[in-house]
């Protein structure tokens, strides 16, 4: 489902900074009191701590600073591989040289590493989590029943994020654990809402999240690339090329999000009789285009039932 009006924004978090932050622009009127109030109370009080500082924790922190809402310097990292926490001390972001430490420092925990190392990294902290801590898991699969008995005392919160936090623009699901509140649903909510757009699933949905959103950049990604190489092919320089193919599918999101119109529908749009368009369709569907699409959805999803039980 989801999230109530207030909880599901555009970018909304961008304007709810609190006065003093970058780009605050006093658009809070677009919001309730309470909503405004929740996300000065969350960029006041939280301090993000990122367990594991990879490709995801720094599209998530980037974010975060980019969005106001959680500025690099209220965020902490700790990861094994030196040439990472570097990274994140070029964000401006506090490292921590054990999970531990991190846990002393941070209220809002981000599970960031692979899901094979979950069990290992969560249990070796357990000793440091309390019922003050939030654990937010990103990691694929992994069901919040085995992080909840990892963690001990640590509310809970699932999320399937994905890499276009760094822009803004995730496309994010979410569920909560037994002991997590509704103030941590709202602040998860407010957090991935600065990053994108965030929906409330129901647990058994998160792989099938996973499937479409999570894993879904790289799909677009090849699309993207095999736009632009046919473009190549046909003659355009790559530069043009690619511009033109991400502009497309920027512009065809868009024209989905926006219109509210069915895609089919919006294909119609595009296809004259007898004219070029039809002829690619006809080539996408002789060759299992949308099929090809749906099994990998499925695949990803299938995948990430694997991944529960490592
Ligand atoms: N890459 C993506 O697009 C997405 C990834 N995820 C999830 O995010 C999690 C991280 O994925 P990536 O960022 O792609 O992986 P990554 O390999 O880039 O990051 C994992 C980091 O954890 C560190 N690490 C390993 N053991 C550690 C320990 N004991 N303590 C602290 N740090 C440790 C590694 O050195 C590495 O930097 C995974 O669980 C994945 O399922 C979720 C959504 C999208
Ligand atoms: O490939 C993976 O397992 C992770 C989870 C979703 C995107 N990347």
């Amino acid at each position: 489902a989801p999230l109530p009006a207030r909880l599901c924004w555009d970018r909304a978090p961008s304007a709810l900074q609190p006065a003093g932050c970058r780009s605050w622009r006093y658009q809070q009127k677009r919001f309730s009191s309470v909503v405004v109030a929740m996300a000065m109370d969350l960029a006041a009080n939280t301090r993000v701590g990122f367990i594991g500082a990879g490709q995801m924790a720094e599209a998530i922190a980037r974010g975060l600073d980019r969005s106001g809402l959680v500025p690099a310097d209220r965020m902490y990292a700790s990861d094994v591989n030196v040439s990472r926490t570097q990274v994140f001390e070029s964000l401006g972001t506090s490292i921590c040289s054990s999970n531990s430490k991190l846990a002393e420092n941070s209220n809002v925990l981000i599970l960031a590493v692979k899901p094979q190392a979950a069990e290992k990294v969560v249990t070796e902290m357990r000793p440091s989590l309390s019922k003050d801590h939030l654990l937010v898991s990103i990691a694929a699969g992994i069901p919040i029943k085995k992080l909840q008995v990892w963690a001990g005392d640590a509310r809970i919160v699932r999320v399937m994020p994905n890499v276009n936090c760094l822009v803004g623009e995730t496309a994010a699901g979410m569920s909560l654990g037994k002991t997590a509140t509704p103030a941590d649903s709202d602040l998860v909510a407010t957090m991935f809402g600065s990053l994108g757009k965030i929906h409330v699933v129901d647990e058994r949905l998160l792989n099938a999240v996973t499937g479409v959103s999570g894993s879904g950049p790289a799909y677009i990604f090849m699309a993207i690339e095999a736009l632009a190489d046919g473009g190549v092919a046909s003659g355009l320089t790559r530069d043009v090329a690619m511009s033109l193919a991400a502009q497309t599918v920027l512009g065809s999101a868009k024209m989905v999000l926006e219109s509210k119109k069915h895609p089919g529908e919006l294909k119609d749009m595009v296809t004259s009789p007898a004219g070029t368009t039809i002829a690619g369709v006809r080539e996408l569907e002789e060759r299992g285009f949308r099929s090809a699409l749906i099994n990998a959805v499925l695949a990803g999803t299938k995948r990430g039932e694997e991944l529960a039980g490592n």
